[in-house]
């Protein structure tokens, strides 16, 4: 919990609560259903909490906004972001059942009201979203696709709408048929050894005209 003030000083008290509540949370839940490995619940807020806030420190998502995160499994990188940020809707998708009980038990234990879920694969979600983040669940190719026409057709924010993926390693050959993606490094903002071979990347998308 200190790690995450260490780097986000300025939590509100309710922020600090359901930070400090993940804890016990994905300990109960975990045991019950395995959304989380034994080692990574060790280190909880190293590994998943502060790794899924990454994304906040390449982009403020701004109120009002609407986030997709792709195969959140046990709630990462959306329940950290939704914590973070109060005033911005974020919309859970994983295709795994099980998966989706555990977020809703945390969502409903910290009473998050800015998260909805919905068990399905993602190819079949048809709203439309500022930012679509994920760690975890497709090579960046696969992942275009799948998201292909759920990006909003206004931007709010400075950056235009798009994808931010955490992903680790060398990008060089996933990347390079996008010109336009943009790494970020993670070591930039955070001092931790977890983070040396970890970074954001920003793909912005075109709007598809599917818009509701
Ligand atoms: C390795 S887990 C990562 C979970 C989480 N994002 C994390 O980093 O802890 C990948 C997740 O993606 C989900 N997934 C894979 N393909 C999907 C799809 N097409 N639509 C929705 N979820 C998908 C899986 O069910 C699984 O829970």
């Amino acid at each position: 919990m200190e790690l995450i003030l260490k780097y986000f000083p300025q939590l509100t008290d309710t922020q600090k609560e359901q930070f400090d509540q993940l804890q016990r949370l994905y300990q109960d839940w975990n045991l019950k259903i395995n959304v989380v490995s034994r080692k990574d619940i060790d280190e909880l807020y190293l590994r998943h909490v502060l790794h899924s806030l990454g994304i906040a420190k390449v982009q403020t998502f701004l109120p009002g906004s609407n986030i997709l995160d792709v195969g959140t499994g046990g709630g990462f990188p959306g329940i950290p972001l939704a914590i973070l940020y109060p005033e911005v809707h974020f919309h859970l998708v994983d295709s795994i059942g099980k998966k989706i009980k555990v977020v809703d038990e945390v969502v409903n234990g910290l009473q998050l009201e800015n998260v909805k879920t919905t068990n399905a694969r993602v190819e079949t979600i048809s709203e439309n979203y500022d930012f679509i983040v994920s760690r975890a669940v497709a090579q960046m190719e696969t992942f275009v696709h799948w998201v292909n026409g759920k990006i909003a057709k206004k931007s709010l924010h400075d950056r235009k709408n798009g994808i931010l993926y955490l992903k680790g390693g060398d990008l060089t050959e996933e990347l390079k048929v996008y010109r336009n993606a943009e790494i970020y490094l993670l070591e930039n903002y955070f001092e931790e050894e977890f983070f040396e071979t970890k970074s954001v990347v920003y793909l912005p998308l075109k709007y598809k005209g599917k818009e509701k």
